[in-house]
């Protein structure tokens, strides 16, 4: 049995990952892969109590970036890396690339620390595929404000959001055999085409 693949999506809140993640588990599983969905932070009991906490709870940026990884640490142990051993694909909700993006391009604590807590949680695993959901900021955040009740990291405002957006666009550079930037600002329909079409290219390979 080989190893499954390790597929996450990311963005910036608004984006459109929500939208589009359940019909790429959907093509997975047509295409003969038992699929793992889950998500950061949370993806386990006690990852849900701490997604609980850091999405309502005021703390320190270092905190919320340790939280964030304590998490990431249940969900690997408990999920991710089981999942992927026993030949599963997983599909997950952002992972350490928004801990980059959120923590530190969005609130500016220093990168060094990231990277050491990352070789600390996860020093070989990396995803297969990244997709990094992206539209320009105003359309993401009059998404938001039209779909839905906004948690702590939604309230923040458009410079933490414009930051945030750097970043990922910063590691999508550094890392491009990994990201595949999917433009949300085209109709759903013409996402999921492009998304079709793309996950079916890397399946195959
Ligand atoms: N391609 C798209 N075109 C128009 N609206 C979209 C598109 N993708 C998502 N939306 C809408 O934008 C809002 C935010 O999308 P969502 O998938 O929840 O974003 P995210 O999970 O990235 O925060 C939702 O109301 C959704 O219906
Ligand atoms: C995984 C992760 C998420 N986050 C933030 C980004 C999101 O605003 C929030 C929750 O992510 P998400 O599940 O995308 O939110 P929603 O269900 O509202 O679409 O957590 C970080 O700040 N750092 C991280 O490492």
């Amino acid at each position: 049995m080989s190893r499954g693949k390790f597929i996450t999506f990311e963005g910036i809140d608004g984006a459109g990952k929500s939208t589009h993640i359940s019909f790429v588990a959907s093509l997975l599983h047509d295409l003969g892969h038992t699929v793992v969905t889950t998500r950061e932070p949370g993806g386990t009991p006690l990852g849900e109590k701490l997604r609980e906490l850091l999405l309502s709870e005021n703390m320190h940026l270092e905190t919320e970036a340790l939280l964030m990884f304590a998490s990431r640490r249940e969900h690997l142990a408990q999920v991710i890396e089981p999942a992927l051993a026993r030949g599963d694909w997983v599909v997950c909700d952002r992972f350490t690339d928004a801990t980059f993006a959120y923590q530190g391009g969005g609130r500016k604590l220093e990168r060094a620390k990231l990277e050491a807590l990352e070789a600390w949680v996860h020093p070989h695993l990396q995803p297969d595929l990244t997709l990094l959901f992206d539209v320009p900021l105003e359309v993401a955040r009059e998404r938001l404000a039209r779909s839905r009740n906004l948690d702590r990291f939604e309230q923040e405002k458009a410079d933490f959001f414009a930051a945030t957006r750097d970043e990922y666009h910063r590691r999508a550079q550094q890392f491009p055999q990994r990201f595949r930037i999917i433009e949300t600002i085209r109709p759903v329909a013409e996402v999921n085409a492009l998304i079709d079409g793309l996950i079916r290219e890397f399946a195959r390979a």
